[in-house]
């Protein structure tokens, strides 16, 4: 199995929550991005304290309270499932702050991190003020929820946004990267994908690979994996019947999203 694809992993941590992903600069060979996706029972409390990272809370699913110990939201989370496909809320956090996550219903949380120093704000990034952005022409239609996009200023380095792509289209596509630090032409983000299918059993196809081939990785994707993806182009395509969700978080050098196609699929973009 490819070392770019992660099966979730259920371990619980503390009573009632419940690891299912994680990936970090120990596990992983990513250097700006980390991720964690845990579900928490009713009740129940998730808390960390964060050194020079800062965190984006994302309520996937179900209804938590979130404290920095400062403020606190009650109440958050828009779906019982993601396939309602509504924005949801979410919590930015800063380095060197601590945070508490508690379970109102069940819920499924996303804890997106990326290097920061400069403490910011806690803020909480509410639903309503969701961008939402439909993307794509002929079967490349998608739709994107920006949770924290570059045009946002509350972030040092993170990026977060979930996509939506219906049966039979291909999202990520055409083709693109954004791997080489060269502005004002490229960024440089590293990428995690959180995937979940609709029905759950279903399946997308990945590929992530490089202009030289050395990197070349077709995955066959289901409902709770996570794709890394340290370099490289990153398309997903959609099988008939199905609908596909996944969770953007990007870090690297500089806090730009500037993507470049690939060269020998750009003509997609001009039909
Ligand atoms: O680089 C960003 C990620 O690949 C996705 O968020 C992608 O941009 C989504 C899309 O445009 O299809």
């Amino acid at each position: 199995m490819s070392k770019l694809l992660r099966k979730p992993e259920k371990r619980e941590i503390t009573q009632g929550v419940t690891l299912v992903q994680e990936v970090t600069a120990e596990n992983s060979q990513l250097e700006y991005v980390e991720f964690k996706l845990v579900e928490i029972a009713p009740g129940a409390k998730f808390s960390e304290l964060l050194g020079k990272q800062e965190c984006c809370i994302v309520a996937l699913t179900g209804k938590i309270n979130v404290t920095d110990h400062e403020e606190t939201f009650k109440n958050l989370g828009t779906r019982e499932s993601v396939f309602e496909k509504v924005p949801t809320d979410s919590v930015y956090v800063s380095n060197d702050r601590r945070f508490e996550i508690e379970a109102v219903t069940q819920a499924r949380v996303a804890l997106c991190y990326s290097p920061s120093k400069k403490q910011l704000p806690t803020r909480l990034i509410k639903a309503a003020d969701i961008g939402i952005e439909n993307r794509g022409i002929l079967n490349n239609k998608r739709t994107v929820h920006n949770i924290l996009p570059d045009s946002d200023p509350s972030a040092n380095s993170l990026l977060v946004v979930e996509v939506y792509t219906e049966s039979g289209n291909w999202s990520s596509y055409p083709p693109h990267k954004h791997d080489r630090d060269n502005l004002p032409d490229e960024s440089f983000l590293e990428e995690t994908y959180y995937h979940e299918m609709n029905p759950q059993q279903g399946f997308v196809f990945q590929r992530v690979y490089t202009d030289d081939r050395s990197l070349d990785e077709t995955m066959t994707v289901e409902s709770g994996d996570v794709v890394i993806v340290p370099s490289g182009y990153h398309p997903v395509g959609v099988p008939d019947g199905y609908t596909s969700y996944y969770l953007n978080v990007m870090a690297g050098p500089t806090r730009i999203w500037k993507f470049y196609n690939d060269p020998d699929h750009e003509w997609i973009v001009k039909r």
